[in-house]
């Protein structure tokens, strides 16, 4: 079920893989489209400022696909959070190497050359979008990485498996970002396509707001779209009403 608008004091918060652009062969591939970024752009100053990307994703790689994002953004499954493109403040107490964990992660996937090692500054991922008969394989490998790294957690993605920090996710996420002067007093929707997107559409569904799950699997969000292109269809016909009225 699609959502028949949006409440006029929304907080809008947004997925980046799946919701917002296409899933892709691989995290490098991911298309932004020049409409997103004008969209983006139109919804920051329809919602007077209240636009927040939650990713998984760490901050930087988002200000890669979208350099002029105007909003906030909440990465790395809530451990960062960027205001603007001059701040970065991460929350986690943890010393990570992260090019120890790219090459402990690049050793244990060598008998399988086809899994993709994603290298992330609080962590890493494990990719099998390339052979998913290497899930088995991959959930085994990180498993062993979890045991050796304390203080980290397993975070399962789309034909992928990350190492992060532990106590981390969209719900603290969502909390973090409604707390902030832009988003207080709003109301949260959050759009999202994946398992690890359900703790934020339970948090904003708790605050009083609503979840848009995008694509097909089991959700707790209260509504329901396609894919992207229909979220993006959705938004701008909000924008356009907006204008009109
Ligand atoms: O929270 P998100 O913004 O949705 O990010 C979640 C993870 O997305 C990326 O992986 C996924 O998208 C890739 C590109 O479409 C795809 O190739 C991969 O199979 C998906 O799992 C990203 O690489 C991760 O770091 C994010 O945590």
């Amino acid at each position: 079920m699609i959502p028949a608008q949006l409440p006029a004091n929304v907080a809008l918060l947004l997925d980046f893989d799946g919701t917002l652009v296409d899933i892709a062969a691989r995290p490098d591939l991911a298309v932004v489209a020049p409409a997103l970024t004008e969209r983006l752009h139109r919804l920051y100053q329809r919602t007077d400022g209240a636009l927040a990307l939650i990713s998984g994703r760490h901050v930087s790689s988002l200000r890669h696909f979208l350099p002029d994002f105007p909003g906030v953004i909440a990465g790395s499954h809530g451990a960062e959070l960027s205001l603007d493109a001059q701040t970065l403040e991460t929350f986690h107490g943890l010393d990570i190497d992260p090019a120890a964990l790219s090459q402990e992660a690049k050793e244990l996937a060598a008998p399988h050359p086809s899994i993709l090692i994603e290298d992330k500054p609080l962590g890493v991922a494990m990719h099998y979008r390339a052979d998913p008969s290497l899930q088995s394989f991959v959930e085994e490998a990180m498993q062993t990485m979890l045991a050796r790294h304390p203080g980290m957690a397993l975070q399962p993605a789309k034909m992928a498996l990350e190492l992060h920090p532990a106590g981390f996710g969209k719900d603290g996420a969502v909390a973090r970002v409604m707390s902030l002067p832009a988003f207080a007093g709003r109301v949260p929707v959050y759009a999202g396509d994946d398992l690890m997107d359900e703790p934020a559409m339970a948090e904003v569904q708790k605050r009083g707001g609503f979840g848009i799950k995008i694509g097909p699997g089991d959700s707790i969000a209260r509504y329901r779209m396609d894919d992207p292109v229909a979220l993006a269809a959705w938004l701008d016909a909000w924008l356009a009403a907006s204008v009109a009225g």
